[in-house]
């Protein structure tokens, strides 16, 4: 096994890896590491992360810290291709004509050890490309089943587990595009509770080769006979927990603990996380053997959650009531790069801001939690295939469910941290997790209540190493959590203080040339306009719904129905309102624009023939980002940071207001 583990290590240089081989030559030094391991529920785990390392040897000095630190950050750069992996000439055909050839980090380090049938506990964070570091080798076993005659007919042989309906689509549409690009067939359905029995069981029949679901749902279906216990453990033969981390959090632990006696002892699991906690030990000792726990350096290991490295983190100190003209400057004058996913608090607030922007012929949608689910996954699809460029989205869950779940934490724990957590992960349920595809900026139109909120929103850009911005606007009754964020930051990033920088395009000048606009257009949304907008916007999701449904079934790629942007009302936009005179821009805000414009052509964003072409890392160029290199005040970013460094926060935020 070692002298396996040292393979690896030098196909890939890996220092995860050499951290295992250590763990093993020195089982006395990691006597302390195995015990916290069999603590935490993780009994007899292989446990491959940085610190590990550390600990096998015996402790790095602060000299070598920093030339491990840089040495896993050239890891982090050493590209290894798909074709490296071993994988089946179907799969890497399919690959191919995705577009996808360079693997992430945790698909290089991931799939080898799946193909080799370890259980596996994988920790990476969001946007890292977990779904195919588990879907390429779960395809590449199956269809090696197939190939050998060996598959089981009476259940499913793999089955994909996932908190949320929505993440059952997009689990299952990455997988049947991949499969369909192969020229052996393998049958994949997804089944939700939403679904009748009859329709289950008419999906079921056959039965497939993958089942992509929700613990809920699995768990009805053997409690209602529609799948038979005794054949799940005769066929199953791969389990993955998708979003290990939200599983529990959804309070699918019954329903798990109901699957456990079906499952059989031959069938190899895997749990895949964006971050470490608790629930993920109890998960992993629950339903996995033996597991080989990889965790990639960059998730945290003293907090919970990182913030991708290519994801750049502004902010902007202003009033509450001033941050409709705040994201109106952003928007109309052009200071951001689209996509553009902005997030509020509650879905009146959704709505004024959608009603607003509409009055300066801003399109957006609104993304929540009452829509019902037809909607909201056209919505994701429309956004992700471009139809419109900014999605206003709610991240709190408002189900009942979800209410309950929040009621009843709140009761059982009130202060503790397992109620903070089952408290914000409730809130998640509409983003969480969710691929949007290709969104450059993220707004805190509202800051989250709590600084995980921030995490997991700014999460939805930069995935799969691609640039990405977020701009919190920080009114003053937001600064303690704005603190908060920060501190946690700091505590995860520890040698970059200066996280979430004063957002450098947008001057005071620019600003105060909407303000009149801006309030007059504000004060003439009224709270009757957002009640009838919400309600007429729901009524018309509804009626889509079916017809989306019904149409969808039988035209999968029209895109026609998804224009989840059409206006709110149909008065006309007054021209003043939908342009904004040049005589209201100043020179310095006309070269930041102009600036965020080049670089979106230099990206190839606005050319569509070109962004085909991109390849994984395309985008990302740094050095044609103005937010690195321009400054409304003329002075760099780096200099700013460091004059700032040792303020106190209400120097800061002075120096920040424009
Ligand atoms: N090797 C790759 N090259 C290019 N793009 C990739 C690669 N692997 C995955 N992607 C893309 O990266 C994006 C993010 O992947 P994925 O959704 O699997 O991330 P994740 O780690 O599961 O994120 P989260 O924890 O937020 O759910 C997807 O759009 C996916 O298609």
């Amino acid at each position: 096994m070692a002298k396996k583990q040292k393979q690896r290590g030098s196909l890939r240089g890996e220092e995860h890896v050499a951290a295992a081989a250590a763990h093993e030559d020195a089982p006395a030094e990691n006597a302390e590491e195995e015990a916290a391991a069999q603590e935490a529920g993780v009994a007899g785990s292989e446990v491959v992360e940085g610190r590990s390392a550390d600990a096998a040897s015996g402790g790095v000095e602060e000299g070598k810290e920093e030339e491990a630190a840089a040495a896993a950050e050239e890891e982090e750069e050493r590209e290894v291709t798909f074709d490296e992996l071993g994988l089946d000439e179907q799969l890497k055909r399919a690959l191919r004509k995705k577009g996808l050839t360079k693997t992430t980090p945790i698909q290089r380090e991931a799939i080898p050890l799946i193909l080799e049938g370890k259980d596996v506990v994988a920790k990476a964070k969001t946007g890292s490309g977990k779904t195919f570091a588990y879907l390429l080798p779960l395809l590449q076993e199956l269809l090696k089943l197939c190939k050998e005659g060996r598959i089981r007919k009476s259940a499913p042989n793999a089955l994909i587990l996932v908190p949320t309906r929505e993440l059952c689509q997009q689990v299952y549409n990455e997988a049947s595009s991949l499969l369909e690009l192969c020229t052996s067939k393998l049958k994949i359905v997804q089944v939700t509770a939403s679904m009748s029995d009859k329709d289950i069981k008419l999906a079921l029949s056959g039965p497939p080769n993958i089942l992509v679901t929700t613990p809920a749902c699995v768990a009805a279906c053997i409690s209602k006979g529609i799948v038979q216990g005794s054949s799940i453990k005769e066929s199953l033969s791969m389990m993955i927990l998708d979003e290990a981390d939200l599983l529990l959090s959804y309070r699918c632990e019954d329903d798990l603990k109901a699957l456990v006696p079906h499952i059989p002892r031959s069938c190899q699991s895997i749990l895949m996380s964006a971050t470490s906690s608790p629930d993920i030990d109890k998960l992993t000792k629950l339903l996995l053997h033996n597991p080989f726990v990889l965790t990639l350096t960059e998730v945290g290991h003293a907090k919970d959650d990182v913030v991708p490295r290519n994801v750049q983190q502004f902010w902007i100190s202003c009033s509450a009531k001033d941050k409709m003209l705040y994201i109106l400057s952003l928007l109309k004058l052009e200071l951001i790069q689209k996509k553009v996913l902005i997030f509020v608090n509650s879905i009146d607030n959704a709505f004024r801001l959608r009603l607003f922007l509409e009055k300066f012929a801003i399109r957006s949608a609104v993304l929540n939690a009452e829509l019902p689910q037809n909607s909201r996954l056209h919505i994701i699809e429309a956004f992700n295939a471009r139809l419109f460029d900014y999605l206003i989205a709610t991240d709190d869950n408002k189900t009942k469910e979800a209410k309950q779940t929040n009621k009843e934490s709140k009761k059982d724990s009130k202060g503790s941290r397992k109620h903070l957590q089952q408290t914000l992960d409730a809130e998640f349920g509409v983003v969480r997790g969710i691929d949007f595809k290709n969104v450059f900026t993220v707004v805190n139109f509202d800051m989250p209540p709590y600084p995980a909120g921030y995490i997991h929103r700014i999460g939805r850009t930069g995935r799969a190493n691609k640039t990405g911005a977020s701009i919190s606007l920080v009114s003053p009754e937001e600064d303690y959590v704005f603190e908060e964020i920060e501190h946690m930051l700091q505590d995860v990033e520890k040698k970059d203080t200066n996280c979430i920088l004063p957002f450098p395009l947008l001057t005071k000048n620019a600003v105060e040339s909407l303000r009149y606009r801006a309030q007059d257009v504000a004060r003439s949304v009224t709270s009757r306009d957002i009640q009838e907008a919400r309600r007429q916007d729901v009524k018309n999701e509804i009626l889509n719904s079916e017809k989306l449904k019904a149409h969808f079934e039988e035209n999968p790629t029209d895109l026609d129905l998804l224009k989840h942007d059409k206006l709110l009302t149909n008065k006309s936009i007054p021209a003043h309102l939908r342009d904004v005179p040049e005589y209201l821009i100043d020179p310095t805000t006309k070269e930041a624009s102009n600036a965020v414009k080049l670089s979106r052509a230099a990206m190839g964003l606005d050319n569509p023939r070109r962004k085909k072409r991109m390849g994984f890392r395309s985008g990302s160029g740094k050095s044609s980002d103005p937010l690195r290199t321009f400054s409304a005040e003329g002075k760099s970013r780096k200099r700013r940071g460091k004059e700032r460094e040792g303020d106190d926060r209400r120097k800061r935020r002075k120096k920040a207001e424009i």
